[in-house]
Order: structure tokens, then C-alpha cells, then sequence
């Protein structure tokens, strides 16, 4: 689907920056943005050109805020239609779905990703998903006290900074996304930390399996040009169906496994006849593999836990190389999968990779009992 991504703040700005770096020239990223008060921020980033990074809130001086999420809402009011403005060269009016990725514990993302959002939806027809980064417990300690293994983890890792009001940031953007936007993505950092690191020095890392799934979802109807086309066409209405449109929480879990890239019709000489035949594939090897991925991408970390594994709406997508993607093999997956989260409702559909090397699997869940560290954060402001 054509996706057209908006960074906000500095999370939101390194999320659309790995994109545009990863996926710059994939069909299924029409457009991707930054926008920031914070002129540093916006200029450390490297893949994304300089016509679309934008700096907003001339109030802010060219820094960030600070946490101060009042003066982040305040700002977002009064600048929404100049960044809906800044989108424009990028053609937003094909895009057939809006993320909105954005750091939930700052000021100046999490400040603006509302009124974007409702000005997204006042201007245009497609879904607003938001994808926000929820704050780790160490942000809002005070500075010293990381725990047990605090003191040697800050003086090995790069220092988190200290943002007494994160959680309660995060608590109020995730309300204020839900009665926004037609879904909500939370990434769950604290769950993704290894024991040892800072969110500061994971960063990166978070970030690039941020963006995995993100491109492994939003990209996965949209095959290049000349090659074959999915038996099931997944397409933007199935992801919308499959989140909703009410801001649900929905997680994405994602898995792979490397497999044998078949010498694509070799047997009768590649293009001779036009066959492009697949050559052939273990049907026991491909079984086990798209099994082993459908199960990982459920059972393996989501972007947000999942209690109970359970959730109302259920999308599974399968990719791989043609050969690959046996038909029982998922509708076998599609049977476990309904029983594993008690869903009647799954969509599911393919993304065949030619020459690719690797069989995939993304699970999107909606509809979910709310996660614990969703449900922490809103304690804080209750
Ligand atoms: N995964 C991930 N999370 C991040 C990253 N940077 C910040 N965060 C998280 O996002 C929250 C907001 O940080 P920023 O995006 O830097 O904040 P901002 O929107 O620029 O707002 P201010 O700095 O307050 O003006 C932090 O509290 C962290 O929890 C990042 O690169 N990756």
C-alpha cells in the first residue's frame, strides 16, 4: 500500500530516517517526513534529504522542549496545517494510509502527533495510524537511581536521558492518539532493552526492529514492478480491517527464517520457454518453515505484549520465494493461529520475494486485552 510516513520529534525523526534509508526506493513508501522543533535533531539525521526534514514552533528556539508536553499540544495546534502544508510535495493525497511514528515520553513528537493527526483526517480520506515509542521506567527515575545494575550500566552505555515526565507524556499522547487515530502501534522499548543496555545506547537497534516491522507490514501487498503477483492481494482495506478504525491498540509480531533461494525455473533454463517455473522445494522443508515462522512471529516478541496471546482481529501475512509459500502450509498456520488468539477474524494474505532468501511471517493483532506496561503508564495520570 502506499504508506507516507511522519517522523515527529527526535524518535519519530530517526524512525523516518532508518525508513527512508532501509526502504527509500520501495514502492510502499510514497512519502516520508520529519518534522521537529529541535534544529540538532533534524540535522544529525543522514537519508533523509533536506526538503523533507522541517523544523516547526518558532516559540521553541530551535530546541527541543523538554518534556514540557503542555507547550509540545500547544505548539501542534498552532502548526498542524503548516506541516499538513510541508507534506505537500510528496503527493499525501495518494497516499492510501498515514503513520504518524513519534517518541509518547517527549514534548515536541508527542505534543504535535494529535492535532497532525486530526488535521491528517480533516484533509484527507485514508487511515492516521500512529507508531509511538512508550518511555522505559529509567527516564522518569531520578538520575543515579537505574536500578540494581544502574550505576555500571550508565557508565557503559550511553546515558538515557533523564525525563521525570515521561510516563505521564505517554499516559495522555496514547489517550490523545486513540481518539485521533484509526489505530495505535505502541512499541514497547523497556521490552526490548537487553539487560544490560540504555535505551540510549539501543537505540539504534530498537529503531531498526521498529522499522522492520513497520516495512514488513505496510509493505507486504507491494511487489516491484514485472514481478509475480500475490494469490491473495493484501491491500490497505485488509490492514484497515484488521486494526479497526476506533484507535485500538494493535501490535505487530514479525519473524524470519532463512531458506535456499530456488534457482528460479533453472530446470528448463531461466526465460527459455518464459516458464519461470519455480525449481522445486522440500515439501516437508517448506511446511516446517513457514510453521516455525507463523509460530515465532506469534509467540516471539511483539512490538507490545499481548496478554494471553489473545486479541479480537487477527492479519497474517506469509512471504517468502514463490516455491516456498505452501498453500497448506498457511491455511494450516491461519487454523493455529485462530485457536492461539481466539480470533474468528483473520485476513491474511502473501508477499511473494523472488530471489528472496527467506521465509516470513507478520502477525498484527487487535483488539487486545490491555498490555501491562500500557496499563502502568496510565496509572500515572489517573
Ligand atoms: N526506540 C526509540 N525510542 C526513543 C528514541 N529517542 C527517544 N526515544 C523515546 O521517545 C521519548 C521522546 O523522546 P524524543 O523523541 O527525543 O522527544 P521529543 O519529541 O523530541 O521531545 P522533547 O525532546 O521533549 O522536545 C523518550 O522519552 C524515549 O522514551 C529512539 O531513537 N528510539
Amino acid at each position: 500500500m502506499r504508506l507516507h510516513v511522519i517522523g515527529l520529534g527526535g524518535a519519530g525523526g530517526r524512525v523516518a530516517d532508518r525508513l527512508a534509508a532501509a526502504h527509500g526506493s520501495d514502492p510502499f513508501l510514497a512519502g516520508v517526513n520529519a518534522f521537529d522543533t529541535d534544529m540538532d535533531a533534524l540535522g544529525a539525521l543522514d537519508a533523509l534529504g533536506e526538503e523533507r526534514r522541517y523544523r516547526f514552533g518558532d516559540a521553541a528556539g530551535g530546541d527541543g522542549l523538554d518534556g514540557d508536553l503542555h507547550a509540545g499540544r500547544r505548539l501542534g495546534d498552532a502548526h498542524a496545517s503548516e506541516l499538513g502544508r510541508a507534506m505537500d510535495d510528496q503527493q499525501p493525497s495518494l497516499a492510501e494510509a498515514f503513520l504518524i511514528a513519534v517518541g509518547l515520553g517527549g514534548a515536541a513528537g508527542a505534543g504535535a502527533a494529535p492535532a497532525l493527526a486530526e488535521e491528517l483526517s480533516r484533509l484527507y480520506d485514508a487511515p492516521v495510524y500512529a507508531f509511538g515509542f512508550l518511555p522505559v521506567p529509567s527516564e522518569t527515575e531520578a538520575p543515579g537511581d537505574d536500578g540494581p545494575a544502574g550505576g555500571t550500566r550508565e557508565r557503559e552505555s550511553p546515558r538515557t536521558p533523564h525525563r521525570p515526565l515521561a510516563e505521564r507524556n505517554a499516559a495522555r499522547t496514547l489517550d490523545a492518539l486513540s481518539d485521533r487515530c484509526a489505530a495505535v502501534f505502541p512499541f514497547d522499548n523497556a521490552a526490548w532493552l537487553r539487560p544490560s543496555e540504555t535505551l540510549g545506547g539501543a537505540r539504534d537497534r530498537l529503531n531498526g526492529a521498529a522499522v522492520e516491522r513497520v516495512a514488513a507490514l505496510f509493505g507486504a501487498g507491494e511487489t516491484p514492478e514485472g514481478t509475480e503477483t500475490p494469490q491473495q492481494v493484501l491491500d490497505a482495506s485488509d490492514v484497515a480491517r484488521a486494526v479497526g478504525s476506533d484507535g485500538e491498540i494493535a501490535a505487530i509480531g514479525h519473524a524470519t527464517q532463512a531458506v535456499e533461494s530456488p534457482d528460479s525455473g533453472s530446470r528448463f533454463g531461466l526465460g527459455l520457454f518464459g516458464s519461470g517455473e519455480p525449481a522445486e522445494v522440500d515439501t516437508s522443508a517448506a511446511v516446517s518453515a513457514i510453521e516455525t515462522v507463523i509460530r515465532k512471529a506469534t509467540r516471539g516478541k511483539n512490538t507490545v505484549e499481548v496478554p494471553d496471546g489473545r486479541a479480537d482481529r487477527t492479519l497474517l501475512v506469509v512471504g517468502g520465494p514463490p516455491a516456498w509459500l505452501n498453500r497448506e502450509a498457511i491455511a494450516d498456520g491461519r487454523r493455529w493461529l485462530a485457536e492461539e488468539t481466539e480470533s474468528d477474524a483473520i485476513l491474511s494474505g502473501d508477499a511473494p520475494v523472488h530471489d528472496g532468501d527467506a521465509v516470513s511471517a507478520v502477525v498484527i493483532r487487535s483488539g487486545l486485552d490491555e498490555p501491562e506496561r500500557v496499563r502502568e503508564l496510565r496509572e500515572t495520570i489517573e
